[in-house]
């Protein structure tokens, strides 16, 4: 069966997301990215999971309450009422989507917490496949430095020893969504300004198949 506006299964905006560990700037590229594609002349719009939603302020604001399954179990149901009802909609209407942090933070932060990743995939059954999946990569040390000076924001950046942890777990994250087949690319944020990041990752989308409409 086709849907209408669909090519291939796929909607005409991009998503695009970042991912990585704390402290790698994935907040500040999403901002720096999203001005990019708009001074480019693409409509875009920036957003984040969790969401702003009450889904996602339970998990943002939790991650001392919720650990484990109840955790993951959360992101997810927060990332599938996302999707429905205010991603997979501007994609739809041709609008670019950038997201800080997607499935592959599941991969890794409730990799920290024990939960294996066939149950990840599992509980994210179904979510979109970004169009541009990146992994922002930096160096321990400047990360640990850039997590001091801003603040650890959640349980996961307050513990010093998961910086050397999350690095080994989005190395299988970038895996396993390659596997799967995401189009994804690691960015190295060690010396790079968030702007100059931002221009690597919209190279990348300059490179994507153009979406028939
Ligand atoms: N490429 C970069 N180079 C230097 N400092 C950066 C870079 N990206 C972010 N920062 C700084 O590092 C800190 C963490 O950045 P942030 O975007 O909040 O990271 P994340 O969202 O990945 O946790 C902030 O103080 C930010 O100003
Ligand atoms: C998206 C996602 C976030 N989280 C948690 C990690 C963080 O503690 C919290 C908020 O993410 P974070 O991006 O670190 O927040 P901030 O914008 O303040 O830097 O949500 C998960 O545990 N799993 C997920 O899949």
């Amino acid at each position: 069966m086709t849907t209408p506006g669909m090519k291939a299964g796929r909607w005409p905006g991009r998503l695009i997301t970042l991912d990585g560990p704390g402290g790698v700037g994935k907040s500040s590229t999403a901002t720096a990215l999203a001005s990019l594609l708009t001074a480019r002349g693409i409509a875009v719009t920036a957003t984040c999971q969790p969401s702003h939603a009450a889904l996602g302020a339970l998990a943002r604001h939790g991650t001392d309450t919720y650990r484990g399954m109840a955790l993951a179990c959360l992101c997810a149901a927060d990332r599938h009422h996302q999707l429905a009802t205010e991603i997979l909609p501007a994609l739809r209407a041709g609008v670019s989507v950038v997201c800080d942090r997607y499935l592959p933070s599941s991969l890794v932060l409730q990799g920290l917490d024990g939960i294996g990743a066939d149950t990840i995939w599992a509980l994210n059954c179904g979510v979109y496949r970004p169009d541009l999946a990146v992994i922002l990569t930096a160096d321990p040390t400047v990360l640990a430095r850039r997590l001091r000076e801003r603040g650890g924001h959640s349980r996961f950046e307050r513990d010093p020893a998961n910086t050397v942890r999350e690095a080994r777990l989005y190395r299988d994250a970038l895996t396993q969504v390659r596997a799967r087949g995401w189009p994804a690319h690691t960015v190295d944020a060690t010396t790079a300004t968030p702007d100059t990041v931002a221009t690597t990752i919209a190279d990348h989308l300059a490179d994507l198949e153009p979406v028939c409409r």
